[in-house]
């Protein structure tokens, strides 16, 4: 029998996003199970951590995004076809998070109502985040495979997981990718996938 996976998180995308776009690639059906606040506390102490997200697969608790997305691209092929892909793809989404460490500062100052959120937003998407983008491109530069994937010749996790990233930016900063066509051109690559096209016309529209 198929897997039955049940996905529990916030009515966000921040850290339950990447995770959607793996099992929509995957093409693998998942209740996405979107905790309203009101209803969080009550909820909080029946959770593995008292945190969210956590993936139910057959009635099994697994939390911690970055691992719950990798265990999904692994189930599925989506990790890369060997032991020096996977590394590959780990490093990307790695850097990756050391490059979103700017734009968490913002989704704090979005839930703080901080009064400073438009400096904090300049701040992350015209100077922070700036060196990460080049060293993205250099990453993406580098596999020559000419297929546009950051790892091997098909998609893996670590292109969904870069696709998201950017995409936060561009909604900060529209002309954020100005300077790295091959990154514009990487995530309009991977928004024409099949899986990923599909979730993102019926995907809920959040404000984060
Ligand atoms: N390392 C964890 C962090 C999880 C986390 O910080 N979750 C936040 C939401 S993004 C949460 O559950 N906050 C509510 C709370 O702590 O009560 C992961 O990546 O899954």
């Amino acid at each position: 029998m198929a897997p039955v996976y049940k996905l529990h998180y916030f009515n966000l995308r921040t850290r339950g996003e990447v995770i959607r776009w793996t099992l929509s690639l995957a093409g693998q059906e998942f209740e996405d199970h979107r905790v309203e606040f009101p209803d969080w506390p009550a909820l909080k102490p029946t959770t593995p951590t008292g945190q969210l997200p956590y993936l139910e697969v057959d009635g099994k608790a697994l939390d911690q995004s970055v691992t719950i997305a990798r265990f999904v691209a692994r189930e599925h092929g989506l990790a890369g076809k060997n032991n020096w892909e996977s590394a590959q793809v780990d490093s990307l989404v790695d850097y990756l998070r050391d490059a979103a460490k700017g734009f968490e500062a913002y989704t704090t100052a979005f839930f703080t109502r901080d009064p400073k959120i438009e400096e904090v937003k300049t701040e992350f998407t015209t100077k922070s985040v700036v060196p990460f983008l080049e060293g993205l491109e250099r990453k993406l530069q580098s596999n020559d495979s000419g297929k546009g994937y950051f790892v091997g010749t098909t998609p893996t996790w670590g292109d969904l997981a870069a696709a998201h990233f950017l995409d936060e930016v561009v909604r900060l900063n529209p002309d954020a990718l100005a300077k790295t066509p091959l990154l514009k051109a990487h995530n309009q690559r991977v928004h024409e996938l099949k899986g990923i096209k599909e979730w993102l016309a019926k995907r809920p529209e959040t404000p984060l």
